[in-house]
């Protein structure tokens, strides 16, 4: 780096060193102490300030001036996180020894990299897991994934590019390392860019660097890992944190290879349309219009991550589904037990990422402290459980760990100090070598307690005190009208205006004794914590399996809370491929409106249903709710309805709502096809497809016609389960062709005040659109509605007159006597009598 500076002269050592330091890290910002400041200089304190609104100096030697920016030390971590938010990546340089403990420039090391995807530091990371994510080419899409704080690593390999967005949303990774054939693809880099706004980083994804990096972190290649892109991507990810964890990642002890297909299917597009995670617009209490914001209800880190692996996890096979669904209505029936259960996790510490601190060596006391407490929490934990069948074997599960409980509570006192250098941390009694320094240094401030009485005594100054400041140590103090009386041997420290300060060499003496004692017995203490850290990693396996099945327990927890709360019901699955919902609700809508529930029967051989209603009416609602049901359903929750039997769907595909991707260069129509192409392509017998009106982006008739065709297609041929909602009025005809579509409408009312919608889902077509209706409600000027409804009115006259007219010419026309000219002329003669349906 050339340091952007004015001066002609060689640049001062500091700087010199700074840059050094710099060069070592070429990608990140490097926030370089100096005494209680990190500083950066040059260009990077420019952008510093330019991103921050630090204020931005000069730092000025004899020779040379150039550009200078800091943080205080002590509000580094707020900058930190802001600094990371704003998509900096920063390697901090810390002082490694005082400066005065030496002559010349001090030495300073990286000590901490710090990236989104890499951090471990508690008070940066949120509750959430922090993933960091690595995407391969070679035999498909190789992703990995690594949480650095819990030790998760896991991958897939994928094949097309739209399954690998669909993975990537799932995860939300904080970070994402791109392999250089995707990395150095503009057009890819750009699309992945729009769609993932998070940190892009390029990682090393050499085949042969990734394997011998495996082997070295796991003693040899785990299984799962045979395919070469996805070995790649996780081989990427384990050099790439290494080089961010000091070089060792104990915490990540196995690799775990999973298979998207044995998980329902959700992609992107359908979680964004359901707003799972994060509402399709922001604004105010946007996070509580989700169905993470409505069911969660977690009190513990893990438990909340659990959830959300579940969310992105949705189950296919009924039995785990029942397990889960047991424990949750063992904890819906028990309010007490629930509520005591609540109560006893609301305590527990993130138990999971404290295991892994316990491997990194990273514990601080307050750590242990933590993780003591929460371990006293397991046996009430158990006693609370045992005897609730389904709840009984999770606490078979939870490890016993009250040994380590013990060692830390026996070892460290039960309120730590945030600094593990300043001691105060063990506990009197426990380590005989510090007991005994801690001794000597008590004896000693027994004798300097006992000097001022013996010293008044001797010396007959009964003025007399001793003190200590932290200049001049201890010292005996003399009033003035006493000096004449101060022995000899005392030496003068210091003199202030109606008094002196003395020593003695004996006090000099004690003063050695204890301070020595007390340095000694600081360093003992530091060693005797790192013992107690050391022996702890043992359980942090243990502590790790403890804080999974909390989670889990958390969960049930939660969703029984839930399920109490807003009165949902435990779902049933059947085998027949019968749907019943009785009294559906849409669990998010439902918390902000009174809601109108409403019932859905779906079957083999009823299993298109065509809605209509009016704009506004609650289609998309109805349409919503039930995915959101099914949903809930197999991640083993309760659902928002007085009654569901539900069959097990493989896939939950929805086309719901406008989205264009202006910045994409897709149009709504193109983003609208995409899908529906997806949808088509893919959909089974299994599925659940939500369509919301389809074909609108473009002209009435192609929309229509491809709207009816995909209808067909989806019944005859995919037979999945379709909901369908459209403003086309001639889809309603569907049901006389099909034999399993069935029209239903949502039901509103004209009335003399206007539009009445009941949100009411009833059997037959809707009669009129309403539409006008609609745009009269929101504002639309009175004078373009009237000229609306005389359209209106003259395009329907005018299409069913014609309709008629060209109907009975054609059924009138004996075609035996027609020649092929004439009958193309009729055929072209008809063509322009139904085109001319616009009135003038
Ligand atoms: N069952 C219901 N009970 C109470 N309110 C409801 C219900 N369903 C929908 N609503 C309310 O009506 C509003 C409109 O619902 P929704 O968006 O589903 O209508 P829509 O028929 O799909 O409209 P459009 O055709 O314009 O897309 C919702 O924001 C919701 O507040």
């Amino acid at each position: 780096m050339n340091l952007k500076g004015q001066g002609a002269g060689p640049l001062p050592p500091l700087l010199q060193q700074y840059v050094e330091l710099r060069d070592a890290y070429p990608d990140y910002l490097l926030l370089f102490q100096v005494g209680d400041f990190y500083e950066t200089f040059g260009e990077d304190a420019e952008r510093l300030s330019k991103a921050t609104g630090i204020f931005l100096t000069h730092k000025t030697s004899k020779d040379f001036t150039t550009p200078m920016a800091g943080i205080p030390v002590r509000s580094g971590d707020t900058y930190l996180e802001r600094l990371l938010k704003l998509g900096f990546r920063v390697a901090v340089a810390e002082q490694m020894e005082l400066a005065t403990d030496t002559e010349g420039l001090v030495r300073r090391e990286v000590t901490q990299l710090l990236t989104p995807g890499t951090i471990l530091q508690e008070n940066l990371l949120r509750p959430e897991a922090n993933y960091l994510a690595a995407l391969a080419t070679g035999d498909g899409y190789g992703l990995a994934l690594l949480d650095v704080s819990t030790g998760e690593f896991r991958g897939t390999l994928l094949y097309g590019k739209n399954t690998v967005y669909d993975e990537l949303f799932r995860y939300r990774p904080a970070e994402v390392l791109l392999a250089p054939e995707l990395y150095g693809h503009e057009a890819f880099l750009a699309e992945f860019g729009r769609r993932f706004p998070v940190m892009i980083s390029e990682g090393s994804f050499d085949l042969e660097a990734a394997q011998s990096a495996l082997e070295a972190q796991f003693g040899s290649l785990p299984q799962g890992l045979e395919a070469p892109a996805l070995r790649r991507a996780a081989g990427a990810l384990v050099r790439y944190a290494l080089r961010s964890q000091d070089g060792s990642l104990p915490q990540v002890r196995n690799f775990v290879r999973y298979d998207p297909s044995l998980f329902m299917q959700i992609g992107e597009s359908t979680l964004r349309t359901l707003e799972i995670y994060e509402p399709s617009s922001v604004g105010e209490r946007s996070e509580s219009r989700t169905l993470l914001g409505v069911l969660g209800l977690t009190r513990t880190a893990p438990g909340r991550r659990l959830l959300r692996a579940w969310l992105r996890h949705p189950l296919l096979e009924e039995a785990p589904l029942q397990a889960r669904l047991d424990a949750v209505e063992a904890l819906v029936r028990d309010g007490v037990l629930r509520a005591e259960v609540r109560k006893v996790l609301y305590r527990m510490h993130d138990l999971e990422r404290l295991s892994s601190r316990l491997l990194a060596q990273r514990a601080s006391a307050r750590d242990l402290s933590a993780l003591e407490r929460s371990l006293s929490l397991l046996p009430e934990l158990s006693a609370l459980l045992q005897g609730f069948t389904p709840l009984a074997s999770l606490c078979e599960r939870l490890p016993n760990l009250s040994e380590a409980a013990d060692r830390v509570r026996a070892a460290l006192v039960s309120d730590p100090p945030l600094k593990l250098t300043e001691g105060g941390l063990i506990r009197e009694g426990f380590d005989p070598d510090l007991d005994g320094l801690r001794h000597r240094a008590e004896e000693g401030r027994g004798w300097i307690a006992g000097l001022e009485n013996t010293v008044r005594e001797t010396t007959q100054i009964p003025t007399l005190k001793v003190g200590y400041n932290a200049v001049f140590g201890y010292y005996l103090e003399v009033t003035r009208p006493y000096y004449d009386s101060v022995p000899k041997d005392w030496r003068a420290v210091q003199t202030l205006k109606d008094r002196m300060r003395f020593t003695t060499p004996e006090l000099k003496e004690q003063e050695r004794k204890i301070l020595q004692a007390e340095s000694e017995a600081i360093k003992r203490e530091y060693a005797v914590f790192l013992e107690l850290r050391e022996a702890l990693a043992q359980y942090a396996d243990e502590v790790r399996q403890a804080a999974q099945v909390l989670a889990e327990l958390d969960v049930y927890a939660a969703l029984a809370e839930a399920a109490t709360e807003y009165g949902y019901t435990r779902p049933r699955f059947t085998q027949d491929g019968t749907l019943e919902i009785r009294g559906g609700r849409h669990a998010v809508v439902e918390r902000s409106v009174s809601f109108i529930a409403n019932d859905l029967s779906l079957s083999p051989s009823a299993r298109l249903l065509i809605l209509t209603g009016p704009n506004m009416s609650g289609k998309s609602t109805y349409l919503r709710q039930t995915a959101l049901i099914a949903l809930l359903a197999q991640i083993g929750s309760f659902v928002p309805a007085e009654s569901a039997t539900l069959p097990l769907f493989d896939r939950i595909y929805t086309r719901i709502g406008a989205s264009d991707d202006i910045a994409g260069g897709r149009s709504t129509f193109m983003v609208e096809m995409e899908e529906l192409a997806t949808i088509l392509q893919h959909a089974t017998a299994q599925s659940l497809v939500l369509l919301d009106e389809i074909g609108r982006g473009t002209s009435t008739y192609d929309g229509l016609s491809l709207a009816w065709a995909a209808c067909e297609h989806l019944h005859n041929l995919t037979k999945a389960y379709t909901l369908f909602a459209t403003h086309y009025f001639e889809l309603t005809a569907l049901a006389n062709h099909l034999s399993g579509a069935r029209n239903f409408h949502v039901a509103a009312k004209e009335e003399a005040g206007g539009l009445v919608f009941y949100h009411q889902v009833l059997p037959g077509p809707a009669s009129q659109s309403y539409g006008l209706e609609v745009a009269r409600l929101a504002g639309v000027p009175h004078p373009i509605l009237v000229r609306a409804q005389a359209l209106l009115q003259a395009l329907e006259a005018g299409r069913s007159d014609r309709t008629q007219e060209v109907l009975e010419e054609l059924l009138s026309t004996d075609l035996t006597r027609l020649s092929p000219l004439e009958a193309l002329l009729l055929l072209g003669r008809l063509q322009e009598k139904l085109q001319r349906v616009l009135p003038a």
